[in-house]
Parts: C-alpha cells; structure tokens; sequence
C-alpha cells in the first residue's frame, strides 16, 4: 500500500531545502564548465532507441542523490510493487491501478481479488484482432452489403484523446481505413464528420468506460439516428456500432448487442486505457500487429520501472527532475514540444494524463496539502511554436522547464527538411542553456560593422540570459515499439510524482461538480422564463442566453 508521508516532513525534503539555498543560482553553463563529462553522467539511453539527455538542467550530483532519497523516504519501491500485484492503490475509488497489465505480453499472472486478470485481458486482445482482421479486409459488410471505408470513434477525455493521439502520431502505419475521432458535444463535431462519411461504410465505435458520459452518449444517439434514416431498419445498429466500456449494462440498453461489446475493467483509468479495448481505433487503423508492438514498447518500459535501480531509472529521474523545479524553484508549468508533426497530439493527451492525475490539493490523508502539487502542461510541435510562445521561454520572467523530442529517422524524408529540424531541435536546448551575453552581442554587432554609438541602446534586448532548463529525448525512429516506451515512460512519471507527493493519482473528483450543475441547469434551458436559482453572475448569463437564442 502507498504510504501517507507528507513530504515536506521528511529529513531529505529539509536537506533539499538547504541544497537549493546553496546551488539555486549555480548556472546550467558554469555546471558544464566545472565537468567534461557531465552529457554522458546525466543522460540514460532507453534499449539503444531512446536518448534521454537531462544534462540541461539546473542540478548536481548531490541534487539528484537527495533527490532520490525523498524518493526513498516517501516509499516509491514499495509503491511500485503495489501497483504492480494490483493492490487497490486507487482508494478513493477501491480500485487497483493496472493499465501495466494490459500490455503485460510476457503474460505474468497478475490478481485482482483472487483473480487472474491476464485471462480477461488476453481474450480482449484476442476478439480486437479477429474483429479487426474482418473490418479491414472487407470481410465485414455494412447494412448494404458493402465493406467498412470509414470508422468514427465517438468518445471524450481518456476514450478520446489517447486513441487520437496515437493513430495520429503512427499515420504513417496506417491502412486503406479513415479514421474520425468525435469528442464535443458540440453538435458542430459531429455534424463535420458526418457530412464526409456514408452511412453504409462507417462503423462508429462507442468509446466509454461509463458508457453515461454525457457527451459520448448524446453523440452515439445522433450518430444511430443519422445511420437508421438511411438504413430504415434497427438491424442496421448491429453492423454499424460496437462498444468499448466496462458497463455492460448500459450498452444493453443504448441497443448495442453485447456480442460488439469490447470489454475492459475498472482498474483501467480512462486516462490510461488506450492500451486496452479503448484503443480499437487504433488496431483498425493500424493493424493489430502494430499495436501489440506499441503495448510491447510500453511492457518493456514497465519492466525498467519496475525493476531498474531508481539513479538509472528513466521514469523515476524525469519525476525528481521536475519535481524540483515544481517545488522548489516554483515552477507553474510544464512544456512538452515534439519536433515530429505526427505528435501534434502529445502534449494534450499528456495534459489529461497529467493534470488530471496530479491536479489535487487533498493529500492521501484527507488534508489541504501545503505544497505545490501537479504543474500544468502545455505545447505544440516545433517548430511551429519557435514562432509563436518560445519568446517566453527564452526572455520572459517565468522558469519553464522544457521537454523537447525527437526522431532521428524521418517518416518523410522531404528534401533536407528533417535536417533542418532537427537542427532547430538542437539549437534551442543550446540556446535556452546556453544563452547569449552582452560580450557576445557586442562582438557580433562589431563583426557587422555597426557603430557602437548606433547599437548600444539595443543590446540589452539582445541578450538571453540563458540558464532554462530542458530535456531532450533524441528517438531512433517513431515505431509503434518507440512510441508506445515513450507514453509509459512519461505515465510512470506521474505516478512517481503523484507517490511523493502524497495525492491519489488514479481518481478525479474534480471534473464532478461542474457536471452536476449543467445537469442542473439543463432543465431550466428547456423554457423562455427567467431563472433565478443561482447566483447574480450566472443567472445573468442565463437570462442573456434566453433572450438572445
Ligand atoms: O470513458 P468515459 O466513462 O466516457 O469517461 C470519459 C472521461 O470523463 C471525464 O469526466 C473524466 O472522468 C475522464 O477521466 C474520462 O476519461
């Protein structure tokens, strides 16, 4: 079980405490001054796939090692093994945390209650991949007898973003099938989608693990009723919808025979389910091989975490390396930017993954925790966002500790495009460490010929004071093995973070209260009178509405 320590509580937090008082202005620069060889000690590379190097960051040696030692203090080993037997570490909602079971290929028995999950999870696997086989080969017909060219995944949050992410971020795996991906309840979405899709080719997958979410529902009603006014006939539902959830009796009653049913359970959270029969969107759009290669990336990622020792364990060092910043440099946010078109996604699938698991001011005890707890995540790939926020990131007064990824191998092998950015990708961590002295700005106006008299007003504009930290993950290529290590390599960092921090990071009471006031207010939006039920503020807006629709 998770222990209930408040960090701030133990020895190391108190020795961090002094240490950052000692090395918080020591420069990232001076720090590669002082060792040769400090690239090769502070990076790690992941089975000669991955680079990982943390060397750009504002720490020691003696930073990491205490760092480590809070690890320790606040039972991280302990927390991983119990994660890993499927103890019920998700207490606010009795449940074990097991998306590491889903892609459990080596096939390890591993118990909920008694039982081996692996059975269930294998004969998921299994029906995903005849069912898929038969969609993409033609062998499946829709109501017309013709074969399946399109496919929608009606969904929201974690039935949503990951299977979107994903089979964006592996187009170039795809298959002759389309995908779409409706998650609003915008009637906007779906009206979109539908008016590029045939009733008679589409397959729309009823992505829930509730199978209640608001959203997702009214969506798959709009969508059977768009299909039924074409087939004329409720058979039709059958070979043009199937579910992915964990409530059976919910598909029951929404019409969808269980026999389409893809089931999982619920010590899959939504945010960390796309390796189960939420990711169907991705086996039918990529084919079921690579998606076993994509769990087999993340299972060999599990197998590191789990077992490698925490100063050589990925996961386990971008959690310190962050919570450092986090808690005692005050960092407020995080940027994830890939140099790779295809992640455009990342960064907003992470920001569930990570705001939604670490977002929490209740300590595991019950009480207002008195320290900073998850940072918010943002980004966009480069280098579009060089051109758009990095001013920021490079001048502005905020410290934004940066990840930047990756591939070396191009998908697309256009010209010298990929050298060119790749050749972005290195000059920014350089550049945010590094920076530009007024020394170097002076030279370089000099070389140009400039007068001095000319220039020297604008040369404190020109210097980048530098010493902003990043990551760089430097990926061989973006395979369904790369990507899928690459995704639990950053869900064990949240995990890690969410164990020394001392918060459940597994449930999310926090997207509760605003669903239960809309379905408040729903009833009130039906007729033309004034509403007076709320506060001032809010029953304006109503009133507005009203009057204005
Ligand atoms: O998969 P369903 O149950 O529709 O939930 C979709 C999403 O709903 C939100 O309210 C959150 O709880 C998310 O964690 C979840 O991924």
């Amino acid at each position: 079980m998770l222990k209930t320590i408040n960090p701030t509580q133990t020895a190391a937090w108190k020795s961090l405490q002094s240490h950052f008082e000692q090395v918080k202005d020591t420069t990232i620069k001076s720090l590669f001054a002082d060792d040769p060889k400090r690239a090769e000690k502070f990076s790690l590379t992941f089975e000669d796939q991955i680079l990982l190097d943390y060397s750009k960051n504002r720490l020691t040696q003696q930073t990491l090692d205490t760092l480590q030692a809070l690890a320790k203090e606040c039972g991280l080993a302990d927390a991983i093994k119990s994660m890993f037997h499927g103890e019920k570490i998700n207490r606010t909602e009795d449940r074990a945390v097991l998306h590491i079971a889903l892609r459990n290929l080596s096939n390890t028995p591993i118990y909920v209650d008694g039982k081996n999950v692996m059975d269930d999870v294998n004969a998921v696997l299994a029906k995903m991949e005849s069912f898929s086989q038969r969609i993409i080969s033609g062998e499946w017909k829709g109501y017309s007898g013709k074969a399946i060219t399109d496919v929608v995944n009606i969904g929201i949050g974690g039935s949503d973003l990951g299977p979107f992410m994903v089979t964006e971020a592996l187009r170039p795996y795809k298959n002759h099938l389309t995908m779409h991906f409706v998650s609003n309840i915008d009637g906007t979405q779906m009206v979109e989608t539908l008016k590029k899709v045939n009733p008679e080719t589409t397959l729309f997958l009823v992505a829930s693990k509730t199978f209640t979410t608001q959203e997702t529902m009214t969506n798959a009603q709009s969508a059977r009723d768009w299909l039924l006014k074409s087939a004329k006939d409720d058979k039709a539902v059958a070979k043009h919808f199937v579910a992915l959830s964990t409530n059976t009796k919910e598909v029951e009653k929404f019409g969808i025979d269980t026999a389409n049913m893809f089931e999982f359970w619920d010590w899959v959270g939504g945010r960390y389910s796309l390796w189960s029969a939420i990711g169907l969107s991705i086996v039918l759009s990529i084919g079921f091989d690579n998606f076993k290669q994509l769990l087999a990336g993340a299972h060999s990622v599990d197998q590191h975490f789990a077992h490698t020792a925490p100063e050589k364990n990925i996961p386990v060092i971008l959690a310190l390396i962050n919570l450092w910043y986090n808690n005692f440099f005050d960092a407020q946010t995080e940027a994830i930017l890939p140099y790779d078109q295809y992640l455009h996604r990342f960064a907003a699938y992470f920001q569930q993954g990570n705001m939604e698991s670490n977002g929490k001011y209740v300590d595991r005890n019950g009480h207002k925790v008195d320290y900073s707890t998850g940072p918010v995540i943002w980004g966009e790939p480069g280098t579009n966002g060089q051109h758009a926020f990095y001013q920021l990131i490079h001048q502005g007064t905020k410290l934004i500790p940066c990840d930047f990824i990756a591939p070396a191998i191009s998908h697309n092998p256009l010209g010298d495009h990929h050298e060119k950015l790749l050749s972005n990708f290195f000059a920014q961590t350089e550049a945010l460490a590094f920076g530009k002295t007024k020394q170097d700005v002076e030279q370089e106006f000099l070389a140009a010929g400039k007068k001095w008299e000319d220039v020297k007003d604008v040369v404190p504009f020109k210097v980048f004071e530098g010493n902003r930290p990043t990551n760089s993950f430097l990926v061989k290529e973006m395979t369904p093995y790369t990507l899928g290590a690459l995704i639990a390599i950053y869900e064990h960092k949240i995990f890690t973070q969410g164990v020394i921090w001392n918060i459940f990071s597994f449930d999310q009471w926090g997207v509760e209260l605003g669903k239960q006031l809309a379905g408040r207010i729903l009833p009130e939006l039906e007729n033309d009178e004034s509403i007076h039920s709320h506060d001032v503020s809010t029953n304006r807006l109503i009133n507005q509405y009203k009057t204005w629709r």
